[in-house]
């Protein structure tokens, strides 16, 4: 992999205070290759997702850099897709019609082909009922599903996905996972994903990075595909292996809690 590609996205001293409040205290480096599947895992609190919206550009660091394929991030634009935990959907849009809006800025697509790539999104989130409906009219955990599509659709290169899957139930979630980490290996995505759930972490990761509680500091910084390989299935999920590393990863999680 040439350089530009092995420091693709780079946090470079970086620290963050809201006020009298520091999230981010010791400064955070964090260097991650393009195409890498990046999992942060930490107590409620210590600054995962602010460090995302950092990434994303709804946050400025207070010291130090975000740098994204050399130049330092800006506002938000098309390269960083976004779905947190807070997702919006537009009301005077249908479904369908939300989940192209994200390709707007597309001009490598004909819209024919948006509206077929929309579909497929539709469908892949288990929504093909629903492309007419307003979201006023679909649950919580639809509207969820209806963000998601939007950002695939998208086709962002960065993916910041701060517990995604929080509100979606056990069979939903998993086959996204799947979906997910197919679509990332694919396309070469660089995602950084926010989870507490070790085992959704270790399903998705190449990397995860644990946190201590706020300020938020790198206590581990844990090479899943070196352990798992990159191919991920539900066989892998029901391994020793995969069992193995759970419970240290929850051991080291757990350690966190105590760690100030
Ligand atoms: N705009 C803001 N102004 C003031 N404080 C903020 C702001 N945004 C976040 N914080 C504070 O920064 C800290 C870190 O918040 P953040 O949402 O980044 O944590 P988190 O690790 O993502 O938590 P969780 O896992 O519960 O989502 C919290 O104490 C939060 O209250």
């Amino acid at each position: 992999m040439n350089e530009r590609l092995q420091d693709y996205l780079v946090f470079d001293q970086v620290t963050k205070r809201f006020g009298g409040l520091t999230v981010v205290e010791a400064p955070f480096n964090l260097v991650v290759p393009r195409g890498q599947f990046v999992v942060f895992l930490g107590p409620s609190g210590c600054g995962k997702t602010t460090l995302m919206r950092m990434v994303g550009g709804l946050d400025e660091a207070t010291t130090g850099t975000i740098r994204l394929e050399g130049s330092p991030v800006g506002p938000p634009d098309e390269r960083r897709g976004m779905v947190f935990q807070s997702y919006s959907s537009f009301p005077w849009l249908t479904v369908l019609q939300n989940i192209a809006f994200g390709m707007r800025y597309r001009r490598d697509l004909s819209p024919k082909a948006k509206a077929s790539r929309a579909r497929h999104y539709l469908d892949l989130v288990g929504l093909s009922d629903f492309g007419d409906a307003y979201p006023s009219r679909i649950s919580g955990g639809m509207r969820q599903r209806v963000a998601i599509a939007r950002t695939l659709a998208a086709g962002s290169d960065v993916l910041l996905m701060d517990e995604p899957f929080g509100a979606l139930d056990a069979q939903r979630r998993e086959q996204l996972q799947i979906e997910l980490r197919r679509i990332q290996s694919e396309e070469m995505k660089t995602v950084l994903f926010v989870t507490h759930d070790v085992e959704e972490a270790i399903f998705l990761a190449d990397r995860i990075i644990v946190f201590s509680s706020r300020p938020a500091r790198i206590i581990d910084d844990i090479d899943v595909t070196a352990e798992l390989g990159s191919d991920r299935n539900l066989e892998l999920r029901d391994s020793e292996v995969f069992f193995r590393r759970r419970a240290d990863i929850l051991r080291t999680v757990r350690s966190t809690l105590t760690l100030v």
